[in-house]
């Protein structure tokens, strides 16, 4: 929390990871980072041919293809079932034990005006973003803290979940209303869970002596701006105009940038992480309650980011108003 060591807080080599949305953009690329590093891969997405595909791109990536295994699992997330058997079959696949670390990717952004985008299509969002993560998470940690006598302990390294969620929980922008929500609520479910982990870790360092669970447990949350990825050419294809200019400071990164930038900052033991400094600036402005990953760069951050935003969110707001004078409403012939 003071800072950081030298050491690695996210030693991957010869560890079982499964990746949610594995199979595309950020996802996959985090997916061929890992195996670089020598991890073990499961991802998880519903269409059976990209994951084929990711699989294959893995292997040819791996530090050392005789050590190490990939496997995909097609499964709709949003089902907490189909979570729950996840779950199950990697750690059959992977003799009996556990994944060592869970990484929730899945979901994709359907932009639009609030009245605009029917009400299902919000639901919808709610359960391709949040209830994905949600629902990996509960069937991943309903396994990880089942308790363990201390006969039934062995030496088993940290575990830790990774929640992708995104900048726009931290700052509104027009357009979003269907996706900032869900993405907000990962943040809450990452906030909560970071507070409660720590009663079973407490109950981890007593495991010789009672029933605790099988391992340490870390939550980490990844916060990337915007990603050059199949998900995003497809959400162009709605996004307003307005939308477009009001996001007009993201300069979008590849999946491989976000998957490099991102394993780094869980290197250094990193809890909200950001992907660059509009990021960063924006974390900094809505950093709250959040856990900090060092107390004097944090602090520091969210002085400069909320002086920043104290003329951000104005403008953000007259830039739409501005919008709504020019051009009147959205598909109505504008005033001459
Ligand atoms: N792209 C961007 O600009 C940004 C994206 N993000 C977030 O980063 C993450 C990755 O985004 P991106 O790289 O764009 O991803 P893509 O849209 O390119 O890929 C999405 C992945 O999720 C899988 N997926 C989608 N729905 C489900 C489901 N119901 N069950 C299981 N798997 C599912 C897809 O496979 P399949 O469809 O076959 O199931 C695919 O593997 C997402 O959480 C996204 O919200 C955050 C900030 C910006
Ligand atoms: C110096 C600091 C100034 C800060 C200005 C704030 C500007 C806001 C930029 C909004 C960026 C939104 C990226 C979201 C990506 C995303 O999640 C979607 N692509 C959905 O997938």
């Amino acid at each position: 929390m003071f800072g950081f060591g030298s050491q690695n807080e996210f030693n991957v080599e010869g560890q079982t990871v499964v990746i949610t949305g594995g199979s595309d953009g950020m996802g996959k690329a985090v997916a061929l980072e890992l195996s670089a590093k020598g991890a073990n891969v499961v991802v998880v997405a519903r269409t059976v041919s990209k994951l084929v595909t990711a699989v294959d791109e893995m292997k040819a990536k791996a530090a050392n293809i005789f050590k190490q295994k990939f496997h995909y699992i097609s499964a709709d997330l949003t089902d907490p079932v189909e979570c729950e058997r996840v779950i199950a079959e990697v750690t059959t696949w992977n003799s009996g034990a556990a994944p060592d670390i869970v990484w929730c990717c899945a979901g994709f952004s359907r932009p639009g005006y609030f009245v605009d985008v029917p009400i299902q299509d919000h639901r919808q969002q709610m359960d391709t973003i949040y209830w994905t993560a949600a629902n990996t998470a509960h069937a991943t940690l309903r396994n990880w803290l089942n308790p363990v006598p201390p006969s039934g302990q062995m030496k088993t390294p940290r575990r830790h979940l990774i929640f992708t969620c995104s900048t726009l929980a931290f700052v509104p922008i027009a357009g979003y209303s269907p996706y900032s929500p869900a993405k907000a609520a990962i943040r809450s479910l990452s906030d909560t869970l970071s507070q409660e982990i720590e009663m079973y870790n407490g109950a981890y360092t007593q495991r010789h002596r009672s029933d605790a669970p099988a391992a340490d447990v870390k939550i980490h949350t990844v916060f990337p701006m915007g990603i050059l990825s199949p998900g995003f050419d497809n959400e162009q294809k709605t996004k307003p105009e307005l939308t477009r200019k009001l996001e007009e400071a993201d300069k979008p990164q590849t999946p491989s940038e976000v998957a490099q930038i991102s394993i780094r900052a869980l290197e250094r033991g990193e809890y909200l992480i950001t992907t660059n400094f509009v990021g960063s600036v924006m974390k900094g402005t809505a950093l709250g309650p959040s856990p900090k990953n060092s107390i004097v760069g944090d602090t520091m951050l969210s002085w400069l980011s909320n002086l920043v935003f104290l003329q951000v969110i104005p403008d953000l707001r007259s830039k739409a108003f501005a919008w709504g004078k020019q051009n009147g409403l959205p598909g109505s012939t504008p005033a001459s």
